[in-house]
């Protein structure tokens, strides 16, 4: 699914009024009654609705609301911002005044702003997509009032939380904190990020019918992934298949203390379809390798405690794919054999934890990565490989640009995951739990990833799917398990089910 700037959004809007072709008022209309059904979905006429209007048209959908909610036996009130209103937020006062006399109310000052009844419900349309800078004054005396209120009332934001902006960081401003956030047609940019995480509840995404043509032909930036996406990349197995077929992947993993970061990798790997999976461990790994996955050849290190001779021996013939890093160790002589295997191994390669951070030791190995590999950075290694910025908004662009400068694929893990391409586009992941932020659980990821470049899917389609499955099983496995009970392990174990199910 795309996510559109909000300016896309608004040409968006624009290209739907002039080719379905629709009034903008009756477009306004159609988008409050989406909002209007999902209230009456959720919430019974026994609540008061309290509806805080902007001058704009997110004002003006919340006047169409109050409207559509008295016509169906809700009691609802607009306390509206005077001033310059848009023209089909003047409509809508109209129409409302016409067939519900005395439902507009002034909002001038804080003061004015209504007491909620018990079990009153707040509905935010005082500002969306067309916030034009951060709010200030009086107004976001408005927002904290909302704000203070949220502990006992719920709060409703009608397409974005107002003080939100769509595109850019809302850090340090004023912003409402919404329990549900209804967005029109698409998510927005904003929701994506982790430092917006306290703004948008819930979110809802709500079809206003947008012109098709509009939302397939125009080109976006971002993406969220979704079960669409991930068929269109699946690919099934072929019945005259062997185990040639789907590739030998290597993992190169694990040190003394650290041998099951490469059993999980190992293991997930063989649960995510490579043909062969052979591990590369020191030799303190051997017998734990053996004995824990007997489905996995294991190669061990001349060195008994951490690999630093896995360069040797390794070319593309033999394997096709590899993936370095999970507990791996950041020993010198490790680093030296990574140099040597990055000058030496052609193919797209899964670079992760430990091999992650003795590249951001000795920041050119960055550019001896052979292109089209993928980087699994969490947050911190993302910091020591890339640097810090100022918020994150900063750090999409940052990844996107180190992306396309390097010619690699890197997944910052988060939330929403995000994948950057060195095309420039970035895809945001919405599978995935809290509970998965345990030991491990990276691991996983590696060996699944890696399973997918040895089965022959291309960079780009290795990476998605390969996230998307790996969230979808810790879904499953946190349905099963509780999110604080599930371990790495159980990821692994819910994998065959997230093909089955997720696919
Ligand atoms: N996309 C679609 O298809 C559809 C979109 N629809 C809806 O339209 C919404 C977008 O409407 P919009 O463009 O009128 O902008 P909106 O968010 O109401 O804000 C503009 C108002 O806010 C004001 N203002 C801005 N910043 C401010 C600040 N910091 N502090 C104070 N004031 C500030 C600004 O005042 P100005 O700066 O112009 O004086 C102006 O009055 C969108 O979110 C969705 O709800 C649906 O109706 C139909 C389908
Ligand atoms: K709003």
């Amino acid at each position: 699914m795309k996510i559109f700037s909000a300016a896309q959004i608004r040409e968006a809007d624009a290209y739907t009024i002039q080719h379905e072709p629709i009034s903008s008022v009756d477009l306004m209309e159609r988008a409050a009654a989406a909002c209007t059904g999902w209230i009456e979905d959720h919430f019974p006429p026994a609540h008061p609705v309290y509806i805080i209007c902007g001058k704009g048209n997110n004002g003006g959908d919340g006047l169409a609301i109050v409207r559509q909610l008295l016509e169906k036996g809700y009691e609802a009130n607009a306390w509206l911002l005077t001033g310059n209103a848009s023209a089909d937020n003047l409509a809508n006062q109209a129409r409302l005044e016409q067939r519900f006399p005395g439902h507009i109310h002034p909002l001038n000052d804080v003061q004015e702003f209504p007491a909620i009844a018990a079990d009153g419900i707040i509905i935010d349309a005082l500002f969306g997509t067309g916030l034009n800078k951060p709010v200030e004054g009086w107004l976001a005396g408005v927002i904290h009032r909302i704000n203070d209120l949220r502990t006992r009332h719920t709060v409703i934001a009608i397409d974005m939380p107002s003080g939100l902006q769509a595109d850019s960081s809302s850090l340090h401003t004023p912003v409402v904190q919404a329990h549900y956030t209804l967005s029109f047609e698409t998510y927005k940019l904003a929701f994506m990020l982790p430092e917006n995480a306290v703004f948008g509840g819930e979110i809802h995404v709500l079809p206003i019918g947008l012109h098709p043509d509009f939302l397939t032909q125009t080109p976006a930036r971002f993406h969220l992934t979704d079960q669409e996406t991930i068929r269109t990349i699946y690919q099934p197995r072929n019945p005259f298949g062997h185990k040639g077929t789907y590739g030998h992947a290597l993992l190169i993993a694990g040190s003394y203390g650290k041998i099951g970061a490469a059993l999980l990798a190992t293991r997930a790997c063989l649960r995510a379809g490579a043909g062969l999976v052979s591990a590369h461990v020191p030799g303190c790994g051997y017998e734990i390798m053996q004995l824990g996955e007997p489905a996995a050849m294991c190669v061990t290190d001349a060195d008994m405690q951490h690999s630093t001779h896995f360069h040797l021996d390794i070319n593309e013939a033999k394997y096709n794919s590899i993936g370095i890093g999970p507990g791996l160790g950041t020993h010198q002589q490790t680093a030296l054999a990574l140099e040597k295997l990055l000058d030496n191994y052609p193919l797209p390669m899964v670079l992760d934890a430990d091999a992650l951070n003795i590249i951001s030791v000795y920041p050119y190995l960055l550019y001896k990565i052979p292109k089209g590999s993928l980087l699994t950075p969490h947050p911190k290694e993302f910091e020591r490989l890339f640097g810090a910025t100022a918020n994150q908004f900063e750090r999409l662009d940052l990844l996107s640009r180190k992306s396309v400068e390097t010619g690699l694929y890197i997944l910052l893990k988060g939330r929403y995951s995000t994948i950057a391409c060195p095309d420039g586009s970035l895809y945001f992941n919405p599978t995935g739990n809290a509970g998965m932020a345990t030991g491990g659980s990276g691991d996983v990821l590696t060996g699944i990833l890696t399973a997918m470049l040895a089965q022959g899917y291309t960079p780009k389609a290795a990476i998605i799917l390969g996230v998307w499955l790996h969230g979808y099983a810790g879904d499953l496995a946190a349905a099963r398990l509780s999110q604080e009970a599930m371990t790495a392990g159980d990821i692994i174990h819910h994998l065959g089910d997230a093909f089955l199910q997720g696919i």
